[in-house]
């Protein structure tokens, strides 16, 4: 595998932030992330627990990084964070950029099965398994301990990634998630663009259907979702339908669902519940 390439670095609580770029296999495009290193891991003293944080729609690999209020948590448990890009882009399919819900700063973490978007739309196996396979060969992180978080789509994208691959992460959150796809806006018009109408195949890639399977190891789950967020009162986001399907499985997930008075849908309430969330994977990590 190529190394990728170092587009910035900056100091920050006790640790660095690096931009890199890299030809991907998966998208057969370039593709960015950031990744944050606590010092120990730049020294090579040690392997650090490894965070992957999946953004929502319209983001790219640095939104979170820059205003979700983590690196200094990170810090303080000394665990490294990765921020990928949400899909690729300009891969010169048309009209990619033309729908901020659709194409560009949308990929929803699936492999897309449909012709126009098929070639580049794999944000699935560049998520879970290239960008991964890449962290752990260049950077000292352990990847046996790694946990995945996001916030509304890339909050689905990690509920999916961790309840498609029982015992590959310890823990699992998100800020806002979209919960049941098949059933939303938000989802459904992805979904059919990229996967086309076999709804059997969206199923494979919705978390509610899938915590209804989960046959996997114990997976901890932590969910938050702010009271005034339009979205959840436009019911795009339905944490519910992820609760009553977890409760009524009763798989062996451990959900804490949150509802919390007055926050809406930005950055704003994200970096509010940062540190907890931080604190919850930390202690999974560390285990
Ligand atoms: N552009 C949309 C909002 C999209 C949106 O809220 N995106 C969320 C993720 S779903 C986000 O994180 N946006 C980027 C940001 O706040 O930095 C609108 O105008 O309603």
């Amino acid at each position: 595998m190529t190394a990728p390439e170092l587009v910035s670095k900056s100091r920050c609580f006790h640790g660095e932030v690096h931009k890199y770029m890299h030809q991907s296999t998966a998208t057969q495009s370039k593709m960015t992330f950031n990744i944050y290193l606590p010092d120990a891991a730049l020294t090579g003293k040690e392997k650090v627990p490894v965070l992957y944080y999946l953004s929502g729609l319209t983001c790219n690999e640095d939104n979170m990084i820059t205003k979700g209020g983590a690196l200094a948590h990170l810090s303080k448990h000394q665990i490294a964070l990765v921020t990928p890009d949400t899909s690729p882009r300009s891969c010169g399919i048309p009209g990619e950029s033309d729908d901020w819900e659709l194409g560009t700063g949308a990929g929803f973490y699936v492999d897309a099965t449909q012709e126009k978007w098929s070639r580049h739309y794999n944000m699935y196996t560049y998520v879970h398994q290239e960008l991964q396979d890449l962290v752990k060969e260049h950077f000292a992180v352990d990847a046996l301990r790694t946990s995945v978080f996001g916030h509304s789509m890339g909050g689905h994208g990690a509920l999916m990634l961790a309840l498609r691959n029982p015992g590959h992460y310890r823990s699992v959150s998100g800020f806002a998630p979209i919960c049941h796809p098949s059933t939303s806006e938000w989802g459904r018009k992805q979904f059919t663009e990229y996967l086309g109408k076999d709804e059997e195949l969206w199923a494979r890639y919705d978390a509610t259907e899938l915590v209804k399977q989960y046959e996997g190891e114990r997976l901890p789950i932590l969910i938050d979702q702010g009271a005034d967020d339009p979205f959840y009162k436009s019911k795009q986001l339905q944490p519910s339908h992820f609760v009553i399907a977890t409760e009524s499985s009763r798989r062996n997930v451990v959900l804490e669902n949150r509802v919390q008075p007055g926050y809406d849908h930005s950055y704003w309430f994200v970096q509010s519940f940062m540190e907890s969330h931080i604190e919850f994977h930390a202690k999974h990590l560390k285990q």
